[in-house]
């Protein structure tokens, strides 16, 4: 069993992420960690946070070496502005007067439609949204990304490989049957203003960003997670809570201002007809069965199929909008503009990182359930064995 959890505020001292069930063996170092935050931290349209921010990583537990150790991985990491926020977010109380005055500290009663504000200061009883954003933030999604480094160095050594891109920047899109970016493409991935594989869509999109910041607005988008050289059968059809597209929906889902999710064509194959909608199977050269499209995204009856697997993600419009939205001020009861400060414009090529490390945090868990093992070799025979007891007659190829 995989489970994971994080903890820590947006301006607090750090975050933390424990993932507890990986095997012992998996290869992990601060700097594979760092170097996922970095690419987190990346995006045209990002906000003066991610100029500056570290991402101090430590390793607080469940690595030594540079491998894993089979007990908890726990990595904390440090938020650069604590200093500043050191009064505002302290743990411990601080006498009132060393508040009095502090602009950071003056309650915020104008909550923001589209963020968590104005639901969280009812549910909790709070007459101000800082802890409810604190907490609500997508800061914490650097945690995931943490955790979801641990997960795909896990899943690397089994040959799976993961790719994010964005397919959509506001109205500006990537062609629907465009060429897949493979792992390989990582790098050039990266250094591409938007995450995006297409030159000139990417073109488009930095200007769509231009225009949206031009103007006081935000945008959202879509990204997509392919999962390569998976083994067939992971998740089940026979529970409703066992299916893998069900659990990649919900850990997708959960990421911070996703509101849809598509597996595969998703709505495209809704308008297709059934002959042009599914993966016919075939004989490759081989003799191994193999699929002539991968509209399904590499998912049937809620297993994975043996191709690339290929997930979608919907992000809405930042909600800190520059030009102000309505809402009302709950101290004074009148009608006023939402409280406005620093924040993105666009933050999709950020959540496109954030979503591979939510896929790549579900398939570790998938595989354990089917594979287990306490070390990586144990895990890696296991395997080896379920795919060679496959008979000739249903075995696939890529
Ligand atoms: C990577 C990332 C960065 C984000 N940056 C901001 C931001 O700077 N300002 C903002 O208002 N919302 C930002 N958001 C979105 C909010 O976190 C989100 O709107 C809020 O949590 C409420 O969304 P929900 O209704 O889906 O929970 C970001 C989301 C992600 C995934
Ligand atoms: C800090 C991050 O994203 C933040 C997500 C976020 C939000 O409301 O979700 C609001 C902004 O926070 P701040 O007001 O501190 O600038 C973003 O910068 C991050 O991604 O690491």
């Amino acid at each position: 069993m995989l489970r994971w959890l994080t903890a820590g505020e947006s301006h607090g001292p750090s975050l933390v992420g424990i993932l507890e069930g990986l095997p012992a063996g998996v290869p992990l170092t601060t700097e594979d960690v760092r170097s996922a935050l970095a690419r987190r931290r990346l995006g045209y349209g990002r906000g003066a946070r991610m100029k500056f921010e570290q991402d101090e990583v430590t390793f607080v537990g469940g690595v030594r070496h540079g491998s894993t150790q089979g007990g908890p991985v726990a990595i904390e990491i440090g938020n650069t502005e604590w200093p500043k926020w050191e009064k505002v977010m302290n743990a411990d109380p601080i006498p009132a007067e060393e508040l009095d005055g502090l602009a950071r500290n003056a309650p915020l009663t104008r909550p923001r439609p589209g963020h968590a504000d104005f639901t969280g200061m009812q549910k909790y009883g709070f007459d101000d949204a800082r802890p409810v954003l604190e907490r609500a933030s997508a800061r914490e999604t650097a945690a995931r990304v943490a955790l979801g480094t641990a997960a795909s160095q896990f899943l690397k050594e089994l040959g799976v490989g993961l790719v994010s891109h964005t397919t959509a920047v506001g109205t500006v899109s990537v062609a629907e049957g465009s060429a897949l970016p493979v792992p390989s493409d990582v790098v050039a991935l990266d250094n591409d203003p938007l995450r995006c594989h297409d030159r000139e869509t990417s073109d488009a999109m930095v200007a769509e960003v231009d225009a949206a910041h031009k103007e006081g607005e935000t945008l959202g988008g879509v990204v997509e997670v392919i999962a390569y050289n998976l083994p067939p059968g992971l998740g089940s059809y026979v529970h409703w809570d066992r299916r893998l597209d069900s659990r990649l929906a919900a850990a997708l889902m959960g990421i911070q201002a996703i509101k849809g999710v598509e597996v595969g064509d998703g709505f495209l194959t809704a308008a297709r007809r059934g002959s042009a909608a599914h993966d016919e199977i075939v004989r490759n050269e081989a003799g191994e069965a193999v699929r002539r499209t991968n509209r399904a995204g590499g998912i049937e009856g809620g297993m994975s199929i043996g191709g690339p697997l290929r997930v979608r993600a919907a992000m809405k419009p930042i909600a800190t909008v520059p030009r102000a939205l309505q809402t009302i001020d709950i101290a004074s009861g009148e009608e006023a503009k939402a409280h406005h400060q620093r924040s993105d414009v666009c933050a999709v090529p950020a959540a496109g990182v954030v979503a591979e490390a939510m896929v790549a945090l579900v398939l570790a868990e998938a595989v354990l359930e089917k594979f287990g093992g306490d070390s990586v070799a144990e895990t890696q025979r296991n395997l080896e064995q379920y795919l060679a007891a496959i008979p000739e007659s249903l075995a696939s190829g890529s």
